[in-house]
């Protein structure tokens, strides 16, 4: 796996000195039945004096001490280069999907990417460390068994040889069906966890509309899916072990049979029939766990793809060459030129949308739902790339300009944006470090400081997750001070002040206007009222621009608008 040797070689050494110390911990482990053989055949039998039966004891305390050392020691740094390593693989992980252009998010998908993060990292984790416990000890144990129960007793060693493939074939096959049964079980979770989430989400909704009763058993039903497929596998699985047992069993049987008819024809002694078992008891369980462990590894390899195509994936939004796309000399500040679009495995979003907008004017967009308005947005911001035309500032093609300053061009607030479980002054201040003195004037003209200070605790007021604690109005009101607080360049408010009344829209936009008439400002809304005051208004239809002027001149030109316009408002707007 090249992939993850980039980050397990920062960590070779600390896994060399691991190793060696379980190599000195599993030999150890390997002498202590040859030291108790000895001492049943050779010193017992002797002249069996006691202060040799006491020195081979302690020899073996000390062997069994040493072991317990050296593995307790070797697991821990296990433990932690496996954890170390995780972490880079999950920072690594964590930083490209933040980073995944918009084409890439739709591509990877959302809940697979959150998997990628959780699951496939945990499922790289437990191999890693797995294989430095059982890398090693399982071979030494397996192999170094056979030899030295060879170099004992060739032929007791042949009969116990001939129950291992026994064994190997029944770890092999429990663990196929184990992977499939729980891959089931995993499935089944997944399933109920979204439909807790989704009823979590929506109980407000399903107790209003009384759905209670329906969701019960929605819920009912893939609780019992979960309850049968863990039935299912704890049937088998359970039933594995036992197996296992009972095949170790009748190989220990054989040897302390066969054994005992060597001891009485005198060709073997009775420690080493001791030694044997305790050898066939080490084999039998150090191939069971090499077994367990290829099983582990098709797990781990699959998870360790998935991983690398998120971290490998080619960066979709790098800046590219201003010898490509040189920087032209033009009046607008912001400008689209030509501009179409498609997502992935769909039609045309957008088509030829050109538009030119000076510094500090306003552009207002309004279009039916899903006429493209929030994917005209995610181009302007480059969230996406635009497949012909270009979308420039100051005539730079945005492509050009590294991306963590043309976001810093940008103030934006978005219909359903995220606050996070925090006060409401990180919420607006939203990590930047932004002065308390600027927080509290972006809501104030936000129209939110009123109601902020109406709460005791004022702006150190905690919201619960998903802002639950606020009205629809007051958390727009909130994600509209978080884009004013940092002074943007360019102001964009998409649908964002939709749940706000008139007399509020029309106070906020009188307040944005006075207050940030250096910004240059794009409005999309639903509301003519809302737009009408733009120096520019764009009215999109399915991808296409139907219209684009301002108010007066569109209620002449544009009959789509004219009939927004009328049907809101008569076409007359309280301001
Ligand atoms: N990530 C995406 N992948 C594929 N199609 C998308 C994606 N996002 C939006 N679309 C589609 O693109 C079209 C335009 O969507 P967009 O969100 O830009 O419309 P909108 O005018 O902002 O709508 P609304 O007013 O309802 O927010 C819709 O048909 C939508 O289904």
């Amino acid at each position: 796996m090249k992939f993850l040797y980039r980050y397990v070689k920062p960590f070779a050494g600390i896994m060399l000195v691991g190793l060696f110390i379980k190599t000195i911990g599993t030999m150890s482990e390997l002498a202590l039945p040859y030291i108790l053989s000895y001492i049943l055949d050779e010193i017992v039998k002797s002249d069996g004096r006691i202060s040799m039966i006491v020195l081979w004891g302690c020899l073996m305390i000390f062997f069994a001490l040493l072991a317990l050392a050296c593995n307790v020691k070797a697991n821990r740094m296990a433990s932690k280069v496996s954890r170390d390593c995780t972490e880079n693989v999950r920072h690594d992980l964590f930083y490209r999907t933040m980073t995944l252009s918009g084409h890439q998010i739709d591509t990877f998908t959302i809940p697979s990417l959150e998997s990628r993060i959780t699951t496939d990292t945990y499922n790289v984790q437990n191999f890693i460390n797995r294989i430095q416990r059982l890398g090693v000890r399982a071979p030494i144990l397996l192999f170094g068994g056979m030899i030295v129960t060879l170099v004992m007793d060739s032929y007791l060693s042949l009969v116990m040889f001939g129950v291992l493939p026994a064994i190997f074939l029944v770890t092999l096959f429990v663990s196929r069906i184990g992977v499939r049964l729980y891959t089931g079980v995993q499935k089944a979770v997944d399933n109920m966890i979204r439909v807790v989430r989704e009823d979590s989400q929506g109980i407000r909704v399903i107790k209003a509309l009384s759905k209670v009763k329906k969701e019960h058993q929605r819920y009912d039903q893939v609780n019992q899916k979960l309850v049968r497929a863990e039935r299912k596998a704890g049937l088998v699985m359970g039933s594995a072990n036992p197996i296992m047992d009972l095949l170790m069993n009748l190989g220990i049987i054989f040897v302390v049979l066969l054994g005992a008819y060597r001891v009485m024809g005198r060709q073997t002694q009775p420690g080493k029939i001791v030694a044997f078992t305790q050898y066939f008891t080490m084999i039998s369980t150090a191939l069971i766990s090499v077994t367990r462990m290829f099983m582990m590894y098709t797990k781990f390899s699959a998870s360790a793809i998935r991983i690398k195509e998120v971290v490998d994936a080619p960066m979709g939004l790098t800046p590219l060459s201003e010898k490509k796309y040189p920087p032209i000399n033009e009046e607008g500040y912001l400008v689209l030129d030509d501009v179409s679009f498609a997502y992935p495995n769909s039609k045309e979003t957008l088509q030829h949308i050109s538009f030119s907008l000076p510094r500090r004017s306003s552009l207002g967009i309004i279009g039916a739902t899903g006429s493209g308005k929030t994917t005209l947005i995610n181009l302007i911001m480059r969230l996406y790339d635009v497949d012909s035309g270009a979308v420039r500032i100051k005539g730079r093609d945005i492509r050009t300009i590294p991306e963590e300053e043309l976001h810093h061009i940008f103030g934006i607030a978005m219909q359903n944006d995220f606050l996070y479980s925090d006060t409401i002054e990180e919420n607006i201040s939203f990590g930047r470090d932004l002065p308390h003195e600027s927080v509290v004037r972006a809501a104030k003209i936000a129209q939110a400081d009123d109601f902020i200070m109406s709460f005791s605790k004022g702006y150190t007021y905690v919201l619960n997750q998903k802002a639950t604690n606020l009205s629809g109005g007051q958390k727009q009101r909130i994600l509209i001070a978080r884009a004013l607080a940092a002074d943007p360049d360019i102001l964009i408010l998409d649908d964002s002040s939709s749940a706000l009344d008139y007399k509020t829209d029309a106070a906020l936009r009188q307040a944005i206007a006075r207050h940030h008439n250096d910004a240059t400002q794009i409005i999309v809304a639903q509301r003519v009222s809302s737009v009408k005051s733009c120096d520019q208004i764009l009215v999109l239809e399915e991808g296409k621009i139907l219209g684009l002027g301002d108010h007066e001149h569109l209620m002449k030109t544009c009959e789509v608008y004219r009939e927004i316009s009328e049907s809101q408002m008569g076409g007359n707007f309280v301001e």
